[in-house]
């Protein structure tokens, strides 16, 4: 017996309640549009998530914002939620060839020529990331050709070094969580051009690294979810499918049903094949929900009663070519009242220590970060790990990684509205697509889109 109930006729249903859609529903609701948001998982925030370790607030998946990112910030300014710098005092560290060592800035120190190096490869590839349109990939020139490279065959290519290669190979875990060799150059130059060049990327002061949330990431979609009202966001429930027909759509999931003027769907572009859409959107969307999959991107923290490291002179900031953490940060609260350290695990060694148990992933994290910090970082009085992979809906991140080849034929498709239905979600972004900033900005679009498209409807429904 169907015991669902009848259809509810809305607006707008909005799929995925991660920043990217709960800021398109926002607002659609602000422009006076009935709207209701559908949620697969349990909880809101999709890849930003939050927990309490030990005393210190954690943030699982999106954590930093820097300059540029005028949208995340101005939302999170809206719904009150604070910012404070992340701590950057002191010197940053290397563990490199088995050795550890002290450095300054962005670019690990790994002596004069290799640093000459690596500049180098930077340099080539700012430029060439600054001929490709943020937004329209496709239109750059020798756009084939790039996407026929990967960001690994390019390095060979211009004659890198093994230490450059690496460091690039870090920033690539970290950035994709994926293998430079496992990308398309064309897609890792569009990245680097939407967020602004590679310092903006990549930097902690003056980059994307620069500040965190007081009461984290999470609160922000906890904030927009709870402003949108009692009712309007439905928990586990994810989207099975959309009918389209005519100029409605019927949205169903386990127990809900909504027939809605305009979909947007916000879920990352993996996700997007999970949801069965009629009429069918066509081959080369269908590919790309297939063809670009999540990269794989999990993080380690680690609590103690203080931050440690500062006392020594240190950031809390370092790359390990050993892992399993590449990166690290002091991810301490503002007034340091307990010590937090965030270890980013991402790429091969990701795809190596997720699989491992909980004790053994612990014991590998806190050993490298004691490589790093020396011996009090193995006793922490909190730890915690994060796998993205294993989030039924979320099934990886930080954003979505393409294989060469795979970007030229299916990019247009990522934002093109198929019938009733419009694309959010980071991914869809063209400027800092990938992060909190371009989940925002892709949901305010999708949802100008669908107010335009509703407004154009009514007048021609009048005349
Ligand atoms: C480890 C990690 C670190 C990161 N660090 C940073 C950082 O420091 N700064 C930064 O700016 N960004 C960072 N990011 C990226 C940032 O978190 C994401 O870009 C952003 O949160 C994506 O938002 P979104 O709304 O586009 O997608 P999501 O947050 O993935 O939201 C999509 C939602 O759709 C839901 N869903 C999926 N399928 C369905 C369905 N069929 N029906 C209904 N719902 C469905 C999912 O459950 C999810 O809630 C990080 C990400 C990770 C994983």
């Amino acid at each position: 017996m169907n015991t669902k109930a009848p259809a509810k006729t809305v607006d707008v249903v909005v799929v995925g309640a991660g920043l990217s859609g709960l800021a398109a529903a926002r607002t659609l609701q602000k422009a006076g549009l009935d709207v209701h948001v559908i949620e697969a998982a349990d909880r809101v925030g999709g890849r930003v998530r939050s927990a309490n370790v030990a005393g210190a607030h954690l943030d699982l998946g999106g954590t930093f914002v820097g300059p540029t990112q005028d949208r995340i910030i101005a939302l999170s300014e809206e719904v009150g939620v604070k910012r404070f710098a992340t701590y950057v005092e002191g010197g940053n560290l290397m563990h490199w060839g088995g050795t550890r060592r002290s450095y300054r800035g962005t670019i690990p120190s790994i002596g004069p020529i290799a640093l000459v190096d690596a500049g180098r490869i930077q340099s080539a590839l700012d430029k060439l990331s600054r001929s490709v349109p943020p937004g329209r990939p496709w239109d750059a020139p020798n756009a084939q050709e790039l996407d026929a490279q990967s960001l690994g065959s390019w390095m060979r290519a211009h004659r890198a070094t093994a230490s450059t290669y690496e460091i690039f190979a870090i920033a690539s875990r970290a950035t994709w969580g994926c293998e430079p060799d496992e990308l398309s150059l064309l897609h890792a130059l569009h990245y680097i051009a939407m967020a602004g060049g590679l310092d903006l990327l990549l930097d902690t002061k003056n980059g994307a690294q620069e500040e965190h949330f007081v009461e984290g990431t999470h609160e922000i979609a906890a904030r927009v979810a709870a402003e949108l009202g009692e009712g309007r966001v439905h928990l586990s429930q994810p989207a099975l499918s959309i009918d389209q027909t005519g100029d409605v759509a019927l949205v169903r999931t386990p127990d809900l049903e909504f027939l809605a003027r305009r979909v947007v769907i916000a879920v990352p572009v993996w996700m997007r094949q999970r949801i069965k859409v009629t009429p069918s959107l066509g081959p080369d969307a269908v590919a790309l929900g297939q063809r670009w999959p999540g990269g794989v991107l999990s993080k380690a923290y680690a609590v103690y009663d203080r931050p440690f490291w500062r006392d020594f002179g240190l950031s809390g900031q370092a790359v390990s070519d050993r892992g399993p953490a590449v990166i690290t940060f002091d991810a301490s609260p503002e007034d340091g009242s307990v010590g937090v350290l965030l270890g980013f695990i991402g790429g091969k060694q990701a795809r190596m220590w997720d699989s491992l148990p909980e004790d053994e992933r612990r014991l590998r994290a806190l050993n490298g970060f004691a490589e790093l910090f020396g011996e009090q970082a193995r006793h922490p009085r909190g730890y915690l790990d994060q796998r993205w992979v294993t989030e039924e809906w979320v099934g990886g991140g930080p954003c979505a990684a393409p294989a060469p080849g795979h970007v030229l034929p299916y990019a247009k498709t990522l934002i093109e509205p198929q019938h009733l239905i419009h694309w959010a979600g980071t991914e869809t972004a063209d400027q800092w697509s990938g992060f909190m900033d371009g989940a925002v900005r892709a949901g305010e679009r999708a949802a100008a889109e669908v107010i335009a498209a509703v407004s154009n409807a009514s007048i021609t429904d009048k005349n």
